[in-house]
């Protein structure tokens, strides 16, 4: 059915509830992946585990503190992650590879294409990229919430007409999923749900991001063309049947929006990039927010927080301090603040260059 998917796999897919990795699981996995490969469709695989696989491996000194933690487990983990994968796909005689990304990896356009061409490469020579966030070098506040983030805006930035996320629960539950009566939400609209009442903040053993941010980025990724599905990795065909007949499958769907622009999917996932603010007033923000495709134009600007160059992304702000999107600035703050009274100036943020939340 579909033809070009990322495949996200989160930890507690891959590990045992002792934390080792499950190698029945992952070989399964590895299994569906190769059929769907030979298939001629178009996989990127997300792979978490690094750190779970670590843990099993080495005993940590009491004394090494949260961040070095992670940094050692990680670096010692996806050897062996990538060295069980590569010897499950060698069986299939599909060649894999390893791509280890950080947030900074697609701060500029420039490295974001950069990103986009190394995976579209890979996937045109017909091997399986890897891919998962370099804990061991990623420490700073500039880290991916998780590996559904990065899936997210991997299958937005290629293309992906689906984005599989492999859980350890069939999909988002409309109650706590350890009750009897909580029901799987099977169909969400990707534009205007709030599925936040439903979902507790318990994390699964060895996860990172949580279902709620898995939920955000679902909808998000939704929203700019791809369809998301969220299912349950440990059952047995789950990602042959997802693609072969999804309406059979329990999970949780997100019904994909119209596509966007290439140049908007970037801008959608640049949110921690953005150099300045710049604050709109109230006829701006209800401009923006009208179901119409707007430009902002100086007119509705009141004033801005920082300084900023042609090109760079701002943060839109409306006064009273709520986060309505980001944009790509036409011009710079000299010019921009010269023309502020001028209300025939043209948009200092096109429609076409704007993503709002
Ligand atoms: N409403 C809900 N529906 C489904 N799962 C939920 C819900 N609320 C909380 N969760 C929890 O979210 C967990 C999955 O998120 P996460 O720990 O990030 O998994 P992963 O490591 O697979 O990415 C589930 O194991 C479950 O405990
Ligand atoms: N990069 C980390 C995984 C982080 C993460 O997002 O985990 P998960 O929530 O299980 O998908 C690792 O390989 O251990």
């Amino acid at each position: 059915m579909f033809k070009t998917i990322t495949i996200k796999i989160g930890s507690n897919v891959l590990t045992d509830e002792n934390g080792m990795l499950h190698k029945e699981r992952v070989s399964h996995l590895v299994d569906q992946i190769a059929a769907l490969h030979e298939k001629n469709k178009k996989i990127i695989l997300v792979s978490s585990g690094a750190v779970a696989a670590g843990r099993s491996m080495v005993k940590i000194n009491k004394k090494t503190d949260t961040v070095s933690s992670r940094q050692l487990l990680s670096s010692v983990g996806q050897v062996k992650l990538l060295n069980t994968y590569s010897a499950l796909f060698e069986k299939h005689n599909i060649q894999c590879a390893q791509v280890l990304v950080t947030k900074q990896d697609f701060r500029s356009r420039e490295h974001y294409l950069n990103m986009k061409n190394c995976i579209s490469t890979l996937i045109q020579n017909g091997i399986v990229p890897i891919i998962n966030e370099n804990d061991a070098v990623s420490v700073t506040a500039l880290m991916f919430t998780d590996n559904d983030e990065l899936a997210g805006l991997l299958s937005s930035m290629m293309n992906s007409e689906a984005l599989f996320i492999l859980s350890n629960v069939n999909g988002i539950y409309d109650g706590d999923p350890r009750t009897s009566n909580a029901k799987v939400i099977r169909t969400v609209d990707s534009t205007n749900a709030d599925l936040s009442e439903y979902i507790s903040t318990t994390r699964s053993n060895f996860g990172r991001g949580g279902m709620l941010t898995k939920c955000h980025i679902a909808q998000k990724t939704a929203a700019s063309g791809t369809s998301v599905h969220i299912a349950n990795g440990t059952i047995p065909n789950i990602l042959i049947d997802l693609n072969n007949h999804p309406q059979e499958v329990e999970h949780t769907r997100f019904l994909p929006g119209e596509k966007y622009p290439a140049i908007k999917k970037w801008i959608a996932y640049s949110e921690s990039f953005t150099n300045a603010e710049v604050i709109i007033n109230k006829g701006a923000f209800d401009a923006l927010n009208s179901s119409k495709a707007t430009s902002l134009l100086l007119a509705g600007v009141i004033k801005f927080n920082g300084n900023f160059k042609k090109g760079d992304l701002l943060k839109i702000v409306s006064e009273d301090g709520i986060e309505v999107g980001i944009g790509k600035a036409k011009y710079d703050k000299a010019k921009a603040t010269e023309h502020m009274k001028d209300p025939k100036y043209q948009a200092l943020i096109h429609y076409d260059y704007l993503y709002l939340f």
